[in-house]
């Protein structure tokens, strides 16, 4: 609600809201007489998306309704989550992307080019918004697995803030989508005359390096205490070193894929009954996302009393090179060496298929982004050699998966443990319905921001990733666990966010970078109901503004999730 004095606001024009409402906030008269139900809102919304059916139309449909009717596409976003996820997000958010400039029609974020480089600060006093609580930022380098698509990656910062928004009830006025226009490799957007970005190659690292110092200082000195979250940077190793123990800040491929793999991986272990030390694992796919999401794996092994050694050598990597090991003759990138296999007796091996005859996983992980990569024959394998073979075919969007869910069953003779990346259709099997898991960051990173938001962290720590892997584990009803589901309901997910952004904050609380000292001695129920009263709720929304325009409640409280800015 915006004050009497200024323009309104998008969320102000919502015809759910009353004559006095609208009288006070001076849109009366600017949307149609009716006073609607949230029901006939939401059946209006319905049948506009049904009219339209290509999910790039009802993409672009919702992204206005986003801009103009804010609290209202939040409503339809957290009560049809399951319909409305793979909308906003992956897969149709991939094809939001490719064609970004080409669809353009309203501002949804904020754009900072490399010329503004010196006065960063002064393109943050144009966001119109003053309390920016979390940030998703990417310089559009590796967009899913699409590669580079320049500033036409906005689409992800967007959707990923949507989702914090309806997964986790960040207010949506506490969001900042932050893309960096520092040029890109992609030739053919520099020479599209409809794209929007510079139209310059891509900077060097150094220079990149140097912009983000500006940004991070910047961001911070505007809105003290703000999360930053790294995304889809092509090579995101050195801003999550610089920047990891200084900022309150974390990358989501590395991280938070990362903790949601590893969160599928305790279930799907536990499911195998084979010992940690015995399980094998094959990972296509030697990027940021593949190593942050083994060395998450290692972590659990070990704990479950693997030395790291033993933990380590239970991966085998495998890039566009074949498997990664030491005398492979070429020079490997840095983030690989720790993986780099010394057992291999001089022989390498240059397919993945080799790699997996080789190894004979229990494990197959894909992060590779290309589509299709294991092969029917591969998957039968896996059915032969395990009871449970788990498989993750784990690229974005939906194209890139290495394998569909419906062959990964039917060459496993129905027995693989399946999670991917983006979404896929259940398939029905001797009558009974097979779902299958969406290891997705979506399970974490909303609650990953929640629980540092509310904890006032001042770093995120590796502990408090690793607890938001181990709260989503044991967030399944026995139900789900006793269908074999890796992952909750989807349309839980706020219950979820819950659930591990408490993690979050008790692993803040444990390694002291946690600065909310009301919470501090709270048990699990007070502090559930506390951080269930910091969500915003668009279905409670307009009751609120009701109340706050009639003088029943106090609208600093609204502030944002902290309450009052730091
Ligand atoms: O956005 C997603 O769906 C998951 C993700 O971070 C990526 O693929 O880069
Ligand atoms: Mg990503």
């Amino acid at each position: 609600m915006s004050a009497a004095h200024l323009p309104p606001a998008p969320g102000d024009y919502d015809t759910s809201h009353s004559t006095t409402v609208r009288k006070y906030n001076r849109t009366y008269g600017l949307v149609p007489p009716a006073v609607e139900s949230l029901d006939v809102q939401a059946s209006r919304c319905l049948k506009q998306l049904e009219r339209r059916p290509q999910s790039i139309d009802k993409y672009l449909y919702l992204s206005s309704l986003r801009s103009t009717n804010v609290h209202l596409f939040y409503r339809l976003v957290s009560q049809h989550i399951k319909d409305m996820a793979p909308l906003i997000y992956t897969p149709t958010v991939g094809d939001g992307c490719l064609q970004w400039s080409h669809n353009y029609v309203q501002p949804e974020g904020l754009y900072i080019s490399y010329s503004d480089r010196g006065h960063i600060a002064s393109v943050l006093h144009n966001w119109p918004q003053v309390n920016v609580e979390i940030t998703v930022v990417t310089d559009g380098s590796r967009i899913l697995g699409l590669g580079d698509l320049g500033i036409n990656g906005m689409g992800i910062p967007v959707g990923k803030l949507s989702l914090y928004v309806a997964c986790a009830g960040i207010r949506p006025e506490a969001t900042l989508p932050l893309m960096l226009d520092l040029g890109t490799g992609n030739k053919s957007l520099r020479e599209d005359p409809l794209y929007m970005g510079s139209r310059r190659e891509k900077v060097s690292a150094q220079e990149e390096k140097e912009f983000l110092d500006e940004l991070m200082v910047a961001l911070t000195e505007k809105w003290p205490g703000i999360v930053i979250q790294f995304e889809d940077f092509k090579n995101p190793f050195p801003a999550l070193e610089t920047y990891g123990g200084k900022y309150t800040c974390f990358n989501d491929d590395i991280q938070g894929t990362g903790a949601v793999v590893l969160a599928g991986i305790i279930s799907a272990v536990k499911r195998t009954g084979v010992p940690v030390k015995d399980q094998r694992a094959v990972f296509f796919g030697a990027g940021s996302a593949g190593v942050g999401v083994a060395k998450q794996i290692v972590e659990y092994f070990m704990r479950e009393g693997l030395t790291e050694d033993e933990a380590r050598r239970c991966f085998w990597l495998v890039d566009t090179k074949g498997l990664v090991t030491n005398d492979r003759g070429d020079k490997l990138a840095e983030h690989k060496i720790y993986f780099s296999r010394d057992d291999n007796a001089g022989k390498q091996y240059k397919t993945l298929e080799e790699v997996v005859d080789h190894v004979r996983p229990t494990i197959l992980m894909g992060l590779s982004t290309i589509g299709g990569a294991f092969t029917p024959d591969m998957l039968t394998k896996m059915g032969q050699w395990n009871e449970h073979p788990i498989i993750f075919p784990l690229s974005n969007p939906s194209a890139n998966s290495e394998c569909t869910f419906e062959d990964a069953l039917k060459h496993t003779n129905y027995k693989a443990l399946f999670a991917s990346g983006s979404p896929f259709a259940s398939i029905e099997h001797d009558g009974k319905l097979e779902t299958p898991g969406q290891g997705n960051n979506m399970y974490v990173f909303p609650g990953i921001g929640l629980g540092t938001i509310l904890s006032k962290a001042t770093t995120i720590t590796q502990s408090m990733i690793y607890a938001s892997a181990t709260s989503l584990s044991t967030s399944l009803h026995p139900s789900e666990v006793s269908q074999g589901w890796l992952y909750p309901e989807l349309a839980r997910i706020r219950d979820v966010s819950v659930i591990v952004a408490m993690g979050v904050i008790k692993a803040a609380q444990e390694a002291g970078v946690d600065r909310e000292q009301s919470i501090k001695s709270m048990g699990n129920e007070e502090l559930e109901k506390w951080v269930r009263s910091k969500m915003y709720d668009p279905t409670t929304e307009t009751q609120r503004v009701e109340e706050e325009v009639q003088g029943l409640t106090d609208p600093s409280k609204w502030g944002g999730n902290r309450g009052s800015h730091l």
